[in-house]
């Protein structure tokens, strides 16, 4: 297995606050991370981190091998998929589905003269066949539903292949039908024998999708618990991390669900 994250005593400090404080966690290729915490617990910094757009203060991060700081981040950025909202802010809202899809492979958004190959146009054609976005394909981005725009967002961050794939809450926002089909195709891509290494941020342990193997709770920029998704995703971790009596039962196909328990 390769170590595709490691992260050893890091320290994020921002205008004085300690965002992330002393967090040691590694992920391996074969892992598939669910991120849980209460607002503001530094959920996003991590994956700031996973995806080279910051660097620690203090302690060493290391993303598929190199460490944050000495490492050339443009060369190491395009081995990394990610599905952000301020990411998706940066695709032109004229672009069409299509396009947004295959210019990743040059990782532009915005398509002007680059030429595409064979390869990258095939391989877009599986992306677009495998998020269910065929029919969408010449729309406008800007014109699509947020649940679209999300199967949108997350085919464009696998379209290049990553060794590493970050989701920031994918399913927010989403309605309950566009959120299960989303669940869905995160599971079934995230059980395929080749899925790369995964991190997903969410508030709903509802949205934790079929093959994802580990969770780390996090709660004011420490580690809370971290490991195997049974072992973490339980009522009395979850009720110690948002300091309130929370119930967590899972389904027979393995999804969780989880309440307050008031009484
Ligand atoms: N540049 C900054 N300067 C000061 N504080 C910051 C800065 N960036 C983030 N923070 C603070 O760091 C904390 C962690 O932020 P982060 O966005 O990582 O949390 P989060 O767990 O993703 O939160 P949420 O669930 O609300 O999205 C928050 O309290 C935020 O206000």
């Amino acid at each position: 297995m390769v170590r595709v994250l490691e992260l050893e005593d890091v320290s994020v400090v921002r205008d004085g606050n300690t965002i992330l404080d002393g967090l040691n966690w590694t992920v391996e290729s074969d892992e598939r991370w669910v991120v849980l915490g209460p607002n503001g617990a530094g959920k996003t910094t991590i994956l700031n981190l996973a995806s080279a757009q910051m660097h620690p203060s203090a302690g060493t991060a290391r993303v598929l091998g190199d460490q944050l700081g000495k490492v050339d981040v443009f060369e190491l950025r395009p081995r990394i998929g990610v599905a952000s909202t301020p990411l998706a802010r940066r695709i032109p809202r004229e672009e069409t589905v299509f396009d947004v899809v295959l210019t990743a492979a040059y990782s532009v958004t915005g398509r002007w003269n680059e030429e595409y190959e064979d390869v990258d146009t095939r391989r877009a054609e599986r992306v677009m066949r495998e998020w269910h976005l065929d029919a969408l394909r010449d729309r406008r981005f800007g014109t699509l539903s947020d649940g679209e725009q999300k199967r949108v967002q997350i085919g464009r961050a696998v379209m290049t292949d990553p060794e590493l794939l970050l989701l920031d809450e994918p399913a927010a926002s989403l309605d309950l039908g566009a959120r299960e089909e989303l669940v869905q195709l995160l599971g079934g891509y995230a059980q395929t024998p080749d899925a790369p290494a995964m991190i997903m941020v969410t508030h709903h342990v509802e949205e934790i999708p079929a093959g994802f193997t580990h969770a780390l709770l996090l709660a004011g920029g420490r580690i809370h618990a971290a490991g195997p998704l049974h072992e973490v995703v339980t009522g009395e971790r979850l009720s110690e991390a948002f300091g309130l009596p929370l119930v967590v039962s899972t389904s027979e196909d393995g999804r969780f669900a989880a309440r307050a328990r008031w009484s």
